[in-house]
């Protein structure tokens, strides 16, 4: 599924009406229709529902579910908070078709108790004031009506976005509906992949209206979500029957210090089980009695210490000591002595990872990122905090501005950005974007990143595309904690689980799709 901000929307929709002729009135007609649908399997026949809609679009949207469910059969009412002057277009066409199907709209305007009441007395209210068309906080009566929903005790079902919920990025966050379940329309809105705003929409249930690909391709709107499980199985890792280890690919992880030894070998056995042909844990030597007992299946490469860390003549010994395919640095590194990782970038034109402790070390020297020149892909996997570090602003505003500012960064550096957070965005050196839809708060824990780490760097050794490769890194990353949430509560997932049942989730993930007869949507 496409991710749009408002704007984006808004030339989708146009061209969908203007160049491909399909006219507005039938794209709120589909709207309409779709959400009922989708909105009545949540209904039970005695529930008394309130259809409350402004005068916009998305009011008109309204207008057409109040129709449908009305026509169902269900005790629908029509709440109409916008003046009957101020709707015009499609919107008002649609106002007309309700009222000649023999059912008359409740106006704020002339009726404001009746309308309150209606909304108080409701069990269910559909909330189509507002669409991607808010601007600003919310104007009277919509904000009180915004709050009356709010307080009251009814499920709100929010068409396309919760009222109120603005459709920029990097908006402040008004007052608005918060809703249950949001029947988001055509596109995913950006926001709502945004922390602020994430909690305002509730369950998210995508809605078609038959707005073909052209008019998102015409957009350059590239940015996408799987919300399908079936689409990842075009995309699993796949080995040769012929393989033999030296094509899975040679791994270096360069990692570890005293206090953290754990975090290097959790990326190198994450590494192992997302299939690396060969895994070797580059250590500091005076760790190596440490490390070595946790996996059998490493190989190690000790290079010299200091405080129980790299010595910073160490980091000048790597580009020639490591012989890999594909390497990752930074878990586990330790901040006392500076580590010199940028000789590895210059001089490695491999695909190189860089995460943890590794990811502040590069911030001081970003700008050389610009004029080196590699064929290899370079990937930055910070969380929030690392992002603020890297890119000189407050972690607030890395979480406000999570699309543009990977897009700018990714742009900017030619890297392959992996923003970590309850939806991970990944964003390729072209701005091409995708968000992660798996995973779960269990993954707020020490270890997962150095596990998700270890699973990049054996991907790019397995995948011929970049982005695929990490994107699928994520995507089972998160599917293996949501599989492990199943069985026991989030709270005690630790990051090796994730290693130890990844191979489980792949092969899970096969005969699911398998039993589905395999429909997949080409378009992903
Ligand atoms: N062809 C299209 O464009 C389609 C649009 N659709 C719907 O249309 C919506 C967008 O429609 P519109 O662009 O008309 O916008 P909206 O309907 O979201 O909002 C516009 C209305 O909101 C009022 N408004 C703006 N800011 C306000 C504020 N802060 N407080 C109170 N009132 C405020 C404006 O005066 C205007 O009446 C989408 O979200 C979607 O629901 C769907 O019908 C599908 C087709
Ligand atoms: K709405």
């Amino acid at each position: 599924m496409y991710i749009v901000s408002g704007e984006e929307m808004r030339q989708v929709d146009r061209f969908a009406i203007e160049q491909i002729g399909l006219g507005g009135f039938t794209l709120m007609e589909n709207a309409g229709s779709s959400c009922s649908r989708a909105i009545e399997r949540q209904l039970k026949k005695n529930n008394r529902i309130a259809v409350v809609s402004g005068g916009g679009n998305n009011g008109g949207d309204g207008f057409v579910i109040a129709r449908y469910l009305a026509e169902a059969g269900f005790d629908a009412t029509l709440e109409v908070i916008a003046p009957r002057m101020k709707i015009h277009g499609e919107a008002y066409e649609h106002l007309l078709v309700y009222e000649r199907a023999g059912r008359a709209a409740r106006f704020y305007e002339t009726d404001s108790e009746a309308v309150e009441q209606a909304i108080a007395g409701a069990d269910v209210i559909i909330d189509a004031m507002l669409g991607t068309g808010v601007t600003g906080e919310l104007k009277p009566p919509y904000k009180e009506i915004a709050a009356l929903i709010n307080r009251s005790r009814a499920l709100v079902f929010a068409v396309d976005l919760p009222s109120g919920v603005p459709s920029a990025e990097a908006a402040d966050i008004q007052a608005g509906v918060r809703a249950d379940r949001t029947y988001m329309l055509a596109a995913r809105k950006m926001n709502a992949s945004l922390p602020g705003y994430r909690s305002f929409y509730g369950t998210i249930v995508p809605v078609d209206i038959g707005i073909p690909e052209l008019a998102y391709v015409s957009a350059k709107a590239d940015r996408r979500i799987w919300l399908d499980e079936q689409k990842a199985l075009r995309h699993l890792p796949h080995r040769d029957p012929d393989a033999h280890k030296g094509q899975s690919g040679r791994a270096a992880i360069i990692g570890g210090s005293m206090n953290m030894s754990g975090a290097v070998m959790m990326a190198a056995e994450a590494c192992v089980r997302a299939g690396a042909g060969r895994t070797t844990a580059v250590i500091p030597d005076d760790t190596l009695s440490a490390a070595a007992p946790q996996l059998k299946e490493a190989m190690y490469l000790p290079l010299p210490s200091e405080s129980g860390e790299f010595a910073r003549s160490a980091w000048g010994k790597v580009p020639e000591a490591v012989h890999a395919d594909g390497v990752a640095v930074g878990p586990g590194l330790g901040r006392n002595v500076t580590n010199d990782i940028f000789p590895l970038i210059n001089q490695l034109d491999i695909p190189i990872v860089i995460d943890a402790d590794a990811l502040l070390d590069l911030a001081s020297d970003l700008e050389q990122l610009k004029i080196i020149s590699r064929t290899s892909p370079v990937i930055l996997t910070p969380h929030p905090g690392e992002m603020a570090v890297l890119t000189g602003l407050s972690i607030e505003e890395v979480q406000a501005g999570r699309f543009s500012l990977s897009a700018k960064f990714a742009k900017t550096y030619g890297v392959y950005l992996v923003l970590k957070g309850r939806e991970t965005i990944i964003t390729g050196p072209d701005g091409r974007q995708w968000v992660n839809s798996t995973g779960n708060a269990g993954l707020a824990k020490g270890g997962t990143g150095d596990v998700l780490t270890g699973m990049i760097l054996a991907f790019l050794l397995q995948y011929e595309d970049p982005a695929e490769a990490v994107f699928m890194a994520v995507y089972l990353h998160g599917l293996t904690a949501d599989y492990l949430a199943e069985r026991a509560d989030q709270i005690s997932i630790n990051a090796s689980d994730i290693s130890h049942e990844l191979g489980t989730v792949i092969c899970q993930l096969k005969q699911k799709c398998n039993e589905a007869g395999r429909t997949i949507d080409i378009r992903d």
